[in-house]
């Protein structure tokens, strides 16, 4: 794989001269600012963000192509303690999945704050993987001087192959990170064309951004267990056609979503369609209903359907 990239920016990428690529995943408790730090890395709005937790239950792969290395990203859910259901064990599930095939672990927690639902997240961390502890939301923290030693009691329970306090948010340090995690990599050849940032369909895209708008806009009325599902995607030329469901587990979320005399689901029909257009630069023609499905959050054949490993 060397012979391949011969003396491509060895200086700035590991100083071995080959080219590295490698799967990363980025873990840790819901709310670090995992998706933030994602989007920031590749510079693009494709994982959802949102000030509730939880919001982030498939892997969402973005793609990061330096001159002498390629990120690729695997962006994993926010471990759940709070609730024993087949849907948490599903998202549990797919956690330890994604790490026992990656070559790097970006492990996310916040600055001046390492509590025991970080240390429930690390402890699934398998020993041998290659870690970088990343210290999220350093533009918090009110004095400064606390860092140093946060970094010291943290050292303490793990080896971390690098620790990098930055700001997600507000791009602080995002950079350093690259640069700390580059040589970490394995050598190889990169797995993506450059210009591709996420090798999801454009299907699973839609439901991303459909999801979020429910998230945003239905606030604190979120029922639990809320779910999209894409039940048609047609594309005619320029012009895209979607159907989608929003399944709740209980017939009284129905109306929630609906709101009064439709207008809540108006308007988060209209913003997703909005954001889609952009993001496939083209028409988009959504439509949007609202499905019961009793139980849904605690039937495993169920979540398989709607694409929870
Ligand atoms: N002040 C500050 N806030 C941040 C930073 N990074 C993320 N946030 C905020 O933290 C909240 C959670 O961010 P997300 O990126 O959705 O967190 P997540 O870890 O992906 O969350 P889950 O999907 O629930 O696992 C959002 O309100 C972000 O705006 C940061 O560097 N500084």
């Amino acid at each position: 794989m060397n012979e391949q990239h011969p003396d491509q920016n060895a200086a700035d990428h590991g100083g071995e001269g080959g080219f590295r690529a490698g799967f990363v995943a980025i873990v840790g408790r819901p709310n670090v600012g995992k998706s933030t730090l994602l989007n920031r890395l590749i510079g693009q709005k494709i994982s959802i963000v949102s000030s509730k937790a939880q919001t982030t239950r498939h892997r969402v792969t973005g793609i990061l192509t330096e001159a002498g290395a390629q990120f690729v990203f695997v962006d994993t859910p926010g471990f759940q303690t709070k609730h024993r259901n087949a849907l948490n064990r599903a998202m549990n599930r797919s956690v330890s999945q994604a790490l026992a095939d990656v070559d790097l672990v970006f492990f996310v927690i916040e600055a001046g704050r390492f509590g025991e639902d970080d240390r429930k997240v690390l402890s699934v961390i398998p020993e041998a993987a290659k870690l970088v502890l990343v210290i999220n939301k350093v533009d918090q923290l009110k004095d400064k001087a606390r860092l140093l030693p946060f970094i010291d009691e943290v050292r303490k329970v793990r080896d971390f192959a690098e620790i990098v306090p930055l700001s997600a948010e507000k791009g602080r340090n995002v950079e350093e990170l690259i640069k700390a995690a580059t040589p970490l990599l394995p050598f190889g050849e990169p797995m993506f064309e450059e210009d591709e940032i996420t090798d999801r369909s454009e299907r699973f895209l839609a439901s991303e951004f459909l999801r979020e708008k429910l998230f945003r806009l239905l606030g604190d009325e979120l029922p639990y267990g809320i779910a999209v599902e894409i039940e048609k995607f047609e594309v005619e030329g320029n012009l895209r056609r979607i159907h989608a469901a929003v399944i709740v587990d209980k017939a009284g979320h129905k109306s929630i979503v609906i709101g009064k005399g439709g207008e809540k689901l108006k308007r988060i029909s209209s913003e997703a369609r909005v954001e889609l257009e952009k993001l496939f630069d083209g028409k988009v023609f959504l439509e949007v209903w609202v499905k019961v499905k009793s139980g849904w959050a605690d039937d495993e054949r169920a979540l398989k359907s709607l694409g929870y490993e």
